[in-house]
Formats: structure tokens, sequence, C-alpha cells
């Protein structure tokens, strides 16, 4: 977990009492929530102060706490989604890629970068229709491009036409050539951030090998241990277990921080990598995440409030949310994109 220090010099920390801690360093405000923090408080009392109502200087604090600080992502960049924000509330969506090449040929893909199939492009797009009244201010995709691409066709569709732009902070150059000089057009952008902790599961020396064909070949029980099992690896491959060890790491380090500070997020990944951020997200058990099965191309909603997951379901169509996907402020969102873009 990377850390971030805060000294009494650079912000200040707010107590509160069962739902986190509230931050605040210059504009950036966020709040870090009790179930994650890992937080060292050293308090220096002042005069007679006591525990919860009274006064205490913050010595140092660490906490994870990366990206928040990011320029570009800071919530002070005012956007049309200012309502969520204000009622502390996070929209999470996340996408498993579009059909891909080896899909289609039932071929074990892995960490193997194959692209999607014309069907593959299709669900992309019927994805992107479906969350298109829902906010999104940052993407995190795999650093493979069938996710890469999801996400991409699936912005196409979006109502609030935002560009979304992939980060390229791989070294100081890359970083400096692709700045924006507007900020403006930042604000009409989406930041996109491709991040191989998202990537599919290493399917070790599976990778390539057609699933009926290696079911024949190792048997039908033991494919089904290789490839439903948490902590079973395939030979030379990761197992559930350690995919969702760097898959639900960043998104606690990375992708969570964004969350509290009430930014909207989709995820375009991968069947096992988003498995295991579903484990997490819905607090599923090692034999619970077993059955799960995730469809190509289908979105899922999260709504992040109060430092909780609450899953909302798929929204089924653009005209239609689903019963029970849209909250309150999603659906003021949506009654804004209307007002504004019809
Ligand atoms: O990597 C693959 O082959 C698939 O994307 C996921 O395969 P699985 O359903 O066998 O885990």
């Amino acid at each position: 977990m990377a850390n971030a220090m805060l000294h009494q010099t650079v912000g200040t920390l707010q107590l509160l009492s069962n739902s986190g801690i509230h931050c605040q360093v210059g504009n950036n405000s966020v709040r870090l929530l009790p179930r994650d923090l890992k937080v060292e408080l050293g308090f220096s009392k002042r005069g007679s102060n006591s525990f919860g109502e009274k006064k205490f200087s913050v010595i140092q604090a660490s906490a994870s706490l990366t990206s928040v600080f990011d320029p570009v992502l800071s919530p002070s960049n005012k956007g049309p989604h200012e309502s969520l924000k204000k009622s502390n509330e996070a929209a999470l969506i996340l996408i498993r890629h579009g059909e891909s090449l080896w899909n289609e040929k039932n071929l074990f893909t892995g960490c193997v970068d194959v692209p999607l199939t014309k069907k593959g492009v299709e669900e992309a797009i019927e994805a992107g229709k479906r969350i298109s009244n829902i906010p999104v201010d940052m993407i995190f995709t795999s650093a493979l491009i069938r996710a890469q691409m999801t996400a991409m066709l699936a912005m196409t569709q979006h109502r609030r036409k935002k560009v979304p732009i992939i980060m390229h902070n791989e070294n100081e150059q890359a970083r400096l050539w692709s700045q924006i000089h507007s900020e403006d057009t930042i604000k009409q952008s989406i930041p996109v951030v491709a991040a191989w902790q998202l990537n599919e599961r290493m399917y070790g020396e599976l990778q390539g090998l057609n699933k009926q064909e290696t079911a024949d070949r190792f048997g039908k029980e033991k494919v089904h241990e290789w490839r439903r099992s948490y902590d079973i690896p395939p030979p030379n491959g990761e197992s559930l277990e350690m995919c969702a060890q760097r898959a639900v790491a960043y998104f606690k380090d990375e992708i969570e921080p964004q969350l509290i500070s009430g930014k909207n997020v989709m995820i375009a990944a991968h069947g096992n990598s988003l498995r295991s951020i579903i484990m997490y997200l819905d607090e599923l058990t090692s034999q619970e995440v077993i059955s799960l099965e995730l469809s190509t191309g289908i979105p899922m909603l999260y709504i992040f409030k109060e430092g909780k997951f609450m899953r909302r379901g798929s929204p089924i169509a653009p005209t239609e949310a689903g019963v029970y996907a849209y909250t309150r402020r999603l659906a003021q969102y949506r009654q804004k994109l209307d007002e504004t873009l019809n």
C-alpha cells in the first residue's frame, strides 16, 4: 500500500465517530474509511482536550491516499457531476470486455493480448448504451487491448460527450509529451488509466490451448478445478487468489480513493480480475466466488456511499435503468442530461 504522509502544516484530519476520517489538504477533500484505514495517528494534546470533542494537533498520519492529489483529477475541477459529489455518492461501473477472437475460438487467453471480434465490438457498444446516462469521471482498464477497446467503444455511446484520454505516465517524457494545456479541454476529458494489475488471470501453460481439448486431455474435473477453484493455479499460472491479490490491492490503492473523493468510475477488465474485485465489493467467501460467472459486455453498477458498496444491478437499456439501478442522484443526473442535451 502506498502511503501519503500528512503533517499538521499541510492539512487537517477530522475524526468522524463511525464513518471514517475526513481529510482536507488544500482544496482536496477526502473521506478515509474505517475498513481500510491503516492509519497511525500521533496526537499532541492541547490543554485539557478529550477525544471526540476537543482539539488535537495531528502530528502524523499515514493512509492509502494515492492519486487523490493528482491535479488533473482533483475534485476542485468542478464538473457536471457536482451534485453527485456533494452527496458523497459515487457510481462504479464494472464491464467485462466484449467477446475476443480467442473467446470465439474457445481458447484460454489469460494475459495474451487479443482484440475483440465484431460481436465483441457490438457488445461493447451495447454496454455503452446501457450506461449512457450514468456519470463517468474516470476510467480504469487493464493493459490489454480487449478491455481498452471495450472501454473506448462503450464511451462512444455516452450522452455526455466527454473525450476519454489514455494517461501516459510510464516515464517523464511520455507524461510531458502527452500534457494538455487547456483547463477547458481537461474538463471535457475523462482520464483513462491502464493498469496491468487489472489484467486477466495469467493462465500459464494453458494460454492458447483449446478449452474443450484441454478438458478431453486432462479430464473435465481437473480443468474445472483450474478454471474455477479459488486457490489452485493452472500449471505455472495464477490462481484466482493470486489474481485477487494484485487486482484488489490495485482497487484499494488506486480506485477506491477516487470513489471516496466523489469520482464516478468505470472499470473495463476481465472475467477473473473482475470476479476478484466483486468478491471484495460483495464480501463473497472463497466458496461463493466459485459460482460467480460474468458475461462479456454486460455492465454492472455499484453505488459507493458512506464507505459501503451497494450493488444496483445492470442498467438494462439506454432508456431503462432497471427497477433498482438509479439512485435519486443518478436520476437527477439523467434528468439534467435530458434537459441540456435534448
Ligand atoms: O482468459 C480466458 O480464457 C477467459 O477470458 C477467462 O476464462 P475462464 O472463464 O476459463 O476463466
